[in-house]
């Protein structure tokens, strides 16, 4: 039996910083960003979909997709987001099930889908346990605005386009707390991993 772990946090709550760690217990994961990458590639059904919507104003000269642009258009606007939701989601939903399916067929022991919008777009059901990576959100705000240098209201408008963590951490089968260090991070997820007997 594989054990599917849905990881889950807010933006830059450190999502991607602790499904690096999963390598180090040689357990895949899949990561519902990239694929929203791979689905939105000129030639893709997405892709036309998307400057049918937004135009030809959110593309860079070599026709692909120029996210900075289409991401100011879309955290600016709710029904823009929700647009722009309706068009990839379906596609990164087929890809991730088609790869958690292979996973589980082979008889891996653990798979980890990391999903930003896990609860947001009630995808609970893909997984068996679900993980919220935590901050409080002045934490947030600062890594956020640090990796990304976003001003202060782009950095709010993108927190807020998502349920708040503290509300995702009270729906979790388990917390990874990551207002410390990324060793703290990476210890908790240790203990958890022991016990759910995935080590
Ligand atoms: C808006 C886009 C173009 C911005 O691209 P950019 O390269 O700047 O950001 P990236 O894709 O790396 O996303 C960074 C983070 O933003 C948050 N985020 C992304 N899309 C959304 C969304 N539609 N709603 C709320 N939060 C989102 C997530 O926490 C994600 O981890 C891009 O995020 C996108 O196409 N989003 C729609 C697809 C989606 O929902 N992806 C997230 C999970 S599948
Ligand atoms: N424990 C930590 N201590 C210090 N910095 C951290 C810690 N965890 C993550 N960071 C930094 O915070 C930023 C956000 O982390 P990360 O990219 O992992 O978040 P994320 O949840 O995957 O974000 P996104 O939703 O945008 O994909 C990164 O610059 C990362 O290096």
């Amino acid at each position: 039996m594989t054990l599917v772990i849905g990881l889950t946090g807010s933006i830059a709550s450190g999502k991607s910083t602790v499904s690096l760690m999963f390598d180090d217990f040689n357990i895949p994961v899949i990561d519902a960003d990239k694929i929203s990458r791979e689905v939105v590639r000129p030639g893709e059904k997405a892709y036309e979909q998307i400057v049918d919507t937004f135009g030809g104003e959110i593309l860079r000269d070599d026709q692909t997709i120029d996210r900075k642009k289409l991401g100011a258009i879309v955290f600016e606007n709710e029904d823009k987001r929700q647009a722009l939701n309706s068009i990839v989601h379906p596609a990164v939903r087929e890809k991730m099930l088609e790869r958690r399916d292979a996973h589980v067929d082979t008889g891996e022991k653990c798979v980890v889908l990391d999903i930003p919008l896990l609860f947001e777009s009630k995808l609970t059901n893909f997984v068996d346990k679900t993980v919220v990576v935590y901050v409080d959100e002045q934490v947030q705000l600062e890594r956020l605005m640090d990796r990304d240098g976003y001003s202060e209201k782009e950095a709010y408008q993108r927190i807020h386009a998502q349920m708040p963590v503290k509300e995702k951490a009270e729906l979790a089968d388990a917390v990874i707390d990551n207002n410390g260090s990324k060793y703290d991070a990476y210890q908790q997820l240790e203990s958890l991993l022991r016990e759910w007997d995935v080590l």
